[in-house]
């Protein structure tokens, strides 16, 4: 098993000629739940964006599984390994419903009328919509579904392609609380059962204190803080 997801080395990038991440070193143990911290506008988002490769690094390095992906050369397979679940991402004003939403999750765009979904494809879409505790609702305009409800139809969107790097970018806010302890249970729940290695943007240190191992704060782009939270006092 390789022993880290995630490795970032002296991490640099940003917007044009501004520079927003100032050489970012984290490494994620394979199995690890790290919760990033950080004041608006002090880099998480653009920390994902990196990962992802939606936005090309100045320098630095990005390995995952112990794959360096620096390059952006082989975005399939990055895809395959990180899911993505991002703030407040609703389903648009699209009359579609849960299920359908959540096997785009696996082709995205590119089933069509020539490539449709295949039978496996159909049985992980039903089947992680049943881990998020959304199978009964699976025939529902995907519009009527509540903010907890569609976060968790969101994880389970990014769940399809069997990642093992799940990115969560402030999964619970505006939930209330019966809504954000379904939410917990749901994470606690993939993160056993399919070996997850978890990265969550927050701004929640109770609740992230709960549900994850390790806090990362960032500070105008640098990290200021990487502790185990079992390690931080209060
Ligand atoms: N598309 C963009 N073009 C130019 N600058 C951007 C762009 N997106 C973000 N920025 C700037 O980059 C900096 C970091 O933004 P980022 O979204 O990563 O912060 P954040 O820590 O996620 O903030 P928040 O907690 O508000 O979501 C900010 O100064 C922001 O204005």
């Amino acid at each position: 098993m390789n022993r880290y997801a995630l490795e970032l080395s002296d991490l640099t990038m940003g917007y044009g000629n501004t520079t927003v991440l100032h050489d970012v070193n984290i490494k994620v143990k394979t199995g690890e739940f790290v919760s990033i911290f950080g004041e608006n506008g002090a880099g998480k988002t653009t920390l994902f964006k990196g990962i992802l490769q939606l936005l090309p690094i100045t320098s630095g390095s990005i390995t995952i599984f112990n794959k360096d992906v620096t390059q952006g050369k082989d975005k399939t397979w990055l895809r395959s390994q990180i899911g993505y679940v991002p703030q407040r991402h609703n389903q648009g004003n699209f009359p579609i419903c849960v299920f359908d939403a959540t096997l785009l999750g696996r082709w995205g765009t590119s089933f069509s009328y020539f490539k449709r979904p295949s039978k496996e494809d159909k049985e992980i879409a039903e089947k992680m919509l049943e881990v998020v505790d959304l199978k009964h609702m699976m025939h529902q305009d995907c519009r009527k579904l509540s903010g907890g409800q569609t976060q968790r139809l969101n994880i389970a969107r990014a769940l399809v392609r069997n990642p093992k790097l799940l990115l969560l970018d402030e999964p619970t806010t505006h939930l209330d609380l019966d809504s954000k302890a379904k939410l917990d249970e749901t994470i606690r729940v993939i993160r056993s059962q399919y070996d997850l290695s978890i990265l969550m943007i927050s701004h929640d240190h109770q609740h992230s204190r709960k549900i994850s191992d390790r806090v990362i704060q960032l500070q105008s782009g640098r990290i200021s803080t990487d502790h185990k939270w079992d390690e931080v006092m209060g």
